[in-house]
């Protein structure tokens, strides 16, 4: 089995020789803070051997409850937001035909996300559809308490229970969450839905190996056996003791650690050049973002789809302020094949493409994107994919987490925490006078009357 790899070269030309060399005994020592729990947020490194302690068995668990759902379900409503959310739809976006939700063949049940966001027209729309759908829900949480998903979930359990009756509404709920506390655990304890936990140890932008990704993954038809093998293949190839320079995660840390402190480059725009990665970047944001932003330090996780926004952000990156470097997410080879017709007239002046294939005029708008970008001033760091399959999607979400464990250690902060995210949650719930939230209700009334 091939691996993805990564390529530094058009990034290290920015940095003065042996820079990213430089970083390997921190790195080390990273290595050995992530092994034996001794740094900071040690309480969340369940991650750290998730694929490689995934048992058939426990997979064989998660495949019975999908069959399940793909059986009873036309429509699966995945409620998440965040970590419960981002790793799912980034593998289902990615393996599924880009025309999904029109190639209605019955095989696999549409699958639709709900929870992670609270617009009014999305969530009328959403249930307005659902009305004459058989439909089940797959409801994610591990707080347990997020505002977003209790309230998507609030209505389409009604609506499930009005539309197939309580009994029968119970075979097509199942609840992630924490293995106690919550309410989700609560209601799904006392409704008797199927339920999965989401370790404690594992936090959410760490959790798509978990149910949390795994069981929406396996509904929507994918191989989750082949996406743990190659998450734990992955596993191995960035283990402690596998040497640096042969590390793809420490060497990855290390490079944007030495573009951040050495070469002033504050953002990263994580690339790709197939539509179906756009929620693999997304997941990527959350899982550096939340990892990293905080202290007041942190790289800005940023994403981009090409060739799309090389006709919006193209210019930005360019000729903008010289603060951003690109890593580009290059699949090899793609799925399909599709060669460029002939046409008599020629004008569009394209014949001299006949007969190629599509992917070949993709690779050089990579190609001449990277060399172009670099000229620019953008340095570039390339993690080749050799094809969009499970297996191949496994290696990628676990060669970022591991980078991203080291990398927040390089930069010295807690990477498994997320304080930062409390302060909308505390204002919007004194806005909008929950109780228990008395004392901040009124402080936020009184700054918003003095700020008139
Ligand atoms: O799974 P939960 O507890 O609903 O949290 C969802 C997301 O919300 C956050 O806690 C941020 O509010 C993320 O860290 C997390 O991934």
């Amino acid at each position: 089995m091939k691996s993805i790899s990564l390529n530094i070269t058009k990034a290290a030309s920015f940095l003065a020789e042996g820079a990213v060399k430089a970083y390997e005994p921190k790195v080390k020592a990273a290595q050995e803070a992530l092994e034996n729990g001794t740094c900071e947020g040690n309480d969340f490194l369940g991650w750290l051997h998730l694929p490689s302690s995934i048992t058939p068995e426990f997979l064989n668990e998660i495949q019975a409850v999908a069959n399940t759902l793909r059986e009873k379900c036309e429509v699966v409503v995945v409620a998440g937001i965040g970590g419960s959310y981002l790793g799912a739809r980034a593998v289902i976006e990615g393996l599924s035909n880009s025309f999904a939700w029109l190639v209605n063949d019955k095989k696999n049940p549409t699958i639709l996300f709900a929870g992670n966001n609270i617009g009014e027209d999305y969530l009328y729309e959403l249930t307005s559809f659902l009305k004459d759908k058989k439909f089940g829900v797959i409801n994610i949480s591990k707080s347990g308490t997020t505002t977003e998903t209790a309230l998507a979930f609030r209505l389409l359990k009604k609506q499930c229970e009005d539309q197939r009756g309580k009994e029968e509404a119970k075979d097509v709920i199942v609840a992630v969450t924490d293995a106690k506390k919550g309410a989700a655990r609560t209601c799904a304890d006392k409704e008797g839905y199927k339920s999965f936990i989401i370790p404690d140890n594992v936090g959410g932008r760490f959790s798509v190996l978990t149910p949390v990704g795994l069981l929406p993954i396996a509904v929507a038809g994918f191989d989750v056996k082949q996406l743990v093998a190659g998450a734990a293949d992955m596993e191995k190839a960035c283990g402690k003791d596998v040497a640096f320079d042969e590390n793809p995660a420490a060497i990855y840390a290390a490079t944007r650690q030495a573009l951040y402190t050495q070469a002033g480059k504050k953002i990263e725009i994580v690339c790709n050049f197939q539509p179906k990665l756009h929620y693999f970047a997304e997941w990527w944001k959350q899982l550096y973002g939340e990892s990293e932003g905080k202290d007041q330090k942190g790289i800005f996780p940023a994403a981009c789809d090409f060739t799309t926004d090389l006709h919006s952000m193209g210019q930005w990156i360019q000729e903008g302020e010289r603060s951003i470097f690109e890593t580009v997410i290059s699949v090899e080879t793609p799925n399909e094949k599709l060669l460029f017709p002939h046409d008599n007239e020629n004008l569009d002046g394209l014949n001299f493409l006949e007969g190629k294939r599509v992917d070949e005029v993709n690779k050089m708008a990579e190609l001449g994107t990277r060399l172009a970008h670099v000229d620019g001033g953008v340095p570039n760091i390339l993690v080749n994919v050799p094809e969009l399959n499970a297996y191949y999607l496994g290696q990628l979400i676990y060669f970022f987490e591991k980078a991203c464990g080291i990398s927040g250690l390089l930069e010295e902060v807690n990477p498994f925490n997320q304080p930062g995210v409390e302060a909308y949650k505390k204002n919007m719930f004194a806005l909008l006078n929950k109780p228990g939230y008395e004392a901040e209700s009124k402080a936020i009334q009184e700054r918003l009357a003095n700020e008139k």
